[in-house]
């Protein structure tokens, strides 16, 4: 008999930047078509799942600002890439026959629906995933930030956050060879070390609202699976 799965509503942040693959820009599809196909598997446990994706393959508002333009205009392009990255998982969930509606943060009726929290919820109780377009809506934030605002809005038992690297280290794990894995830290450990995993605002987020975090490998196929049935190689952030 297969594990039960440890939550029953979940927010996934997927990241952006692991969508462009070997490509160094854009979308790999077959990247995008594996993260479904973990979605998928999620789904078939029983898991109800909302997802956010970042933007970071195609744009970040702070290379605007780095270069001497407007921050706030960087902003709304770097939030019109994640609704590009969410229209292609909604397209490679559809292949896998899982129903997807994207509901963004930012009015665009001639390509999806905009996000309320009650239309969110009625999906995510009918079993779609639904996928949270355009972050917060709002410049100076970051689609870690949207996620954790989501997970609070669709009373989400954890949010996900699937990421280039492992878990949580004592450095970055890119930049410093000898840092060290945590397997479990709370909120305000992460925030008083400054670990950089997260953006401070989602964890603190998080933190107000007792929603733990979970990081782990978005490359590791089967990953997201492995986790919810309480196997796989994650850092786990939550109070004691
Ligand atoms: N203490 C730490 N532990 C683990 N990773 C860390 C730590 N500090 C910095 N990092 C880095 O943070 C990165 C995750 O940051 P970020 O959220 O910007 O990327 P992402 O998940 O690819 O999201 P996106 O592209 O959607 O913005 C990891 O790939 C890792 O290199
Ligand atoms: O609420 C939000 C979310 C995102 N942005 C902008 O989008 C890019 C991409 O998001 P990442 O989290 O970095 O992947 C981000 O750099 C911001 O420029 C935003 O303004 N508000």
């Amino acid at each position: 008999m297969p594990a039960k799965p440890q939550y029953r509503r979940v927010v996934l942040k997927a990241s952006g930047e692991a969508l462009m693959g070997g490509q160094g820009f854009g979308i790999d599809v077959s990247v995008v078509d594996r993260i479904a196909s973990d979605i998928a598997e999620a789904r078939a446990l029983g898991v109800e799942v909302g997802v956010v994706i970042g933007g970071g393959n195609i744009f970040r508002g702070v290379a605007v600002a780095s270069k001497g333009g407007d921050r706030v205009t960087g902003d709304h392009m770097g939030m019109l890439a994640t609704v590009i990255n969410s229209l292609a998982l909604r397209t490679s969930l559809s292949k896998l026959g899982v129903e997807a509606i994207v509901l963004s943060a930012i009015a665009m009726p001639e390509l999806c629906e905009s996000f309320s929290q009650r239309q969110a919820t009625a999906y995510m109780n009918a079993g779609k995933v639904v996928i949270f377009a355009g972050g917060t809506g709002n410049p100076f934030f970051t689609t870690d930030s949207a996620a954790a605002l989501r997970a609070a809005e669709i009373g989400a038992d954890a949010l996900f956050k699937g990421t280039q690297v492992d878990g949580v280290y004592s450095a970055d794990p890119k930049k410093d060879p000898t840092a060290e894995r945590f397997e479990r830290l709370t909120h305000t450990e992460v925030i008083e070390r400054g670990l950089a995993i997260m953006d401070t605002a989602a964890i603190a987020l998080a933190r107000e609202n007792n929603i733990p975090i979970i990081v782990y490998s978005i490359h590791e196929q089967g990953g997201f699976g492995a986790i919810l049935k309480g196997e796989g190689r994650c850092t786990t952030v939550a109070d004691a």
